[in-house]
């Protein structure tokens, strides 16, 4: 396996020091080593995008967590940076508050700049974009101002009565987890969510997960769809210490 990823280590060679001509280098790599299977070819020059949707509930961020654990993907929760930006006190704090209470999705330009601000801070160049998009508009923003598409997007897939106990169950203390925002979000993910889902899947980018049944159950549907990529995902991202010169 290793002397497989060293005989592509030339590659390296005219890496510049910047953050995406990295990457454009490692995917090289990346599309060497997967080339034999059904893996997705990243982009060259652009970050490993994973977009994880699902309805409130449905275990996005939960799973998120173990993949991060087995995979060393950077996590990106958009509703945690919407909070965050909440709590900063930041101009567009009170909008993005009633936004949220009322089960809305706060405008594109405002998620996809903290998102975005999120991934250029960040040395990693994996990253799962949980809880976003949540609509074409939002898609269509981040396509324009981040330049990339998602490699692999999964979709949890869970029915409305176990979201809403999840969420009633929740326990955070969040201002949209009570019985009222969350038929708003329900609503609002079936107008607006599924015909994100229908785009990914029409680009065969979709991988729909059943998410009833236990936490670990439901990881080992999502691990094998990052599985073929794991020593590459592990060690070499963004450039590894042993074949990455
Ligand atoms: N497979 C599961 N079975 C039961 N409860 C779960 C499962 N996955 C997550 N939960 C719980 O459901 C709630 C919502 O999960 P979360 O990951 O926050 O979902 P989402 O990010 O999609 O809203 C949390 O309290 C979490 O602990
Ligand atoms: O891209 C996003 C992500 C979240 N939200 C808002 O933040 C809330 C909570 O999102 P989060 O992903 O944290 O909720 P989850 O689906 O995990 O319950 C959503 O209902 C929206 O109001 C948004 O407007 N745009
Ligand atoms: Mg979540």
């Amino acid at each position: 396996m290793w002397r497989r990823v060293a005989s592509v280590s030339h590659l390296f060679s005219h890496s510049k020091s910047t953050k995406f001509n990295q990457g454009a280098s490692t995917f090289k790599i990346w599309e060497t080593f997967t080339s034999e299977s059904e893996i997705p070819t990243p982009s060259k020059g652009s970050p490993f995008i994973t977009f994880v949707l699902g309805g409130p509930g449905s275990g996005k961020g939960t799973q998120c967590a173990k993949i991060v654990e087995a995979f060393g993907f950077t996590h990106v929760s958009a509703g945690d940076l919407l909070r965050r930006e909440i709590a900063s006190g930041s101009a567009y704090g009170s909008v993005i508050l009633s936004t949220i209470r009322e089960g809305k999705i706060v405008p594109s330009q405002v998620t996809v700049e903290l998102i975005q601000k999120e991934m250029e801070s960040n040395d990693n160049y994996k990253f799962l974009i949980d809880g976003f998009p949540r609509s074409e508009e939002n898609r269509k923003a981040f396509e324009q101002t981040i330049g990339a598409e998602p490699d692999v997007v999964l979709f949890f897939d869970c029915p409305e009565q176990e979201m809403v106990k999840r969420v009633l169950n929740r326990n955070q203390g969040r201002v949209d987890d009570n019985i009222d925002t969350i038929k708003k979000r329900l609503e609002i993910f079936d107008e607006l969510n599924w015909p994100v889902i229908n785009y990914y899947s029409q680009r065969g980018k979709l991988h729909k997960i059943n998410a009833v049944g236990t936490v670990d159950e439901i990881f080992e549907k999502v691990r094998p769809i990052f599985a073929p990529l794991r020593y590459i995902l592990l060690f070499c991202y963004p450039v590894c210490s042993i074949c990455c010169h």
